[in-house]
């Protein structure tokens, strides 16, 4: 039987009444693969990271997170369960004032009583995982933008985190950093078995390393399936979305009420 560690069955959100922004999601993450979630701008990728880590709970639904139901959770107990998650975004900045060591020796020190001669092994080890040693000394300034995404990968796996979560980690990235960056997560998946969910709009990367997608539109998920199946799936949805077509269902438009001419005044 499958193990899920993460489960949503029918998990409805929204900040406020007027808007939904996830309705009646169902989607499971397996222990051990990769799962993609793509799908437009807007269409609700990021809340679902949010629920996974516990940044914001359900309005009606199950989340389960480690066989955890998230309603209702105690604090002390998200916090604990965030221990076994690492999360990488695209924004997730390194500390400047710190070298590229102590940024990723950070949650090691603030999460375990490891003396600092076993940190120092830990801090290697990561950085050799990332492809950059010998980088320790550096300051954050002194690095590209894609070894500065690699030791931010290093410092999110600091504390082996069973489940992995990367918010477009490839935004940004020129293409050798790019396939770098998508070979490292597959590594770690590949040998250390590590659960990752991957929110991307790089169609060719994700497909790549992707066991199993999912697509959203408008907070609801409109297919899954293998890179395969999805690749020759009849959704024309999806079909306009990895083919990058512009006419279509899917809307690059902000479903504003007022068009272009309202603000000029033609209205
Ligand atoms: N804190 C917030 N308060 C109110 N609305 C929010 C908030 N955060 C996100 N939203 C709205 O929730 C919807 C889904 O946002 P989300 O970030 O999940 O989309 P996404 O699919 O990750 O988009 P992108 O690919 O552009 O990052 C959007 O309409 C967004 O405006």
């Amino acid at each position: 039987m499958k193990n899920n560690l993460v489960s949503l069955s029918d998990v409805s959100f929204a900040y406020s009444e007027d808007k939904p922004i996830l309705k009646s999601v169902n989607l499971d993450i397996e222990q051990g693969k990769i799962t993609a979630i793509m799908g437009g701008s807007g269409s609700g990728k990021t809340t679902v990271l949010r629920l996974i880590s516990g940044q914001i709970t359900a309005n009606s639904g199950t989340s389960r997170v480690f066989g955890q139901d998230m309603a209702n959770l105690p604090k002390k107990d998200v916090l604990k369960l965030r221990q076994k998650l690492g999360m990488l975004f695209q924004f997730g900045a390194l500390f400047t004032d710190m070298t590229v060591a102590e940024n990723v020796a950070f949650p090691l020190i603030e999460n375990t009583d490891l003396p600092t001669s076993i940190i120092h092994k830990m801090v290697a080890m990561k950085l050799e995982a990332v492809g950059l040693t010998g980088t320790q000394e550096m300051a954050p300034n002194e690095l590209s933008g894609g070894m500065a995404r690699r030791v931010a990968l290093a410092r999110a796996i600091a504390l082996d985190p069973e489940l992995m979560l990367y918010d477009e980690p490839f935004t940004g990235l020129d293409p050798i950093s790019l396939n770098i960056t998508a070979m490292l997560i597959k590594k770690l998946n590949d040998n250390l078995g590590q659960t990752a969910v991957l929110v991307s709009h790089d169609i060719e990367a994700t497909m790549k390393i992707a066991d199993y997608v999912y697509f959203m539109a408008n907070g609801e998920i409109i297919d899954h399936g293998t890179p395969i199946e999805v690749a020759n799936t009849t959704n024309p949805a999806v079909r306009q979305f990895i083919r990058g077509e512009l006419g279509g269902s899917f809307s690059y438009k902000y479903p504003a009420k007022n068009g272009y001419e309202y603000y000029l005044g033609r209205n």
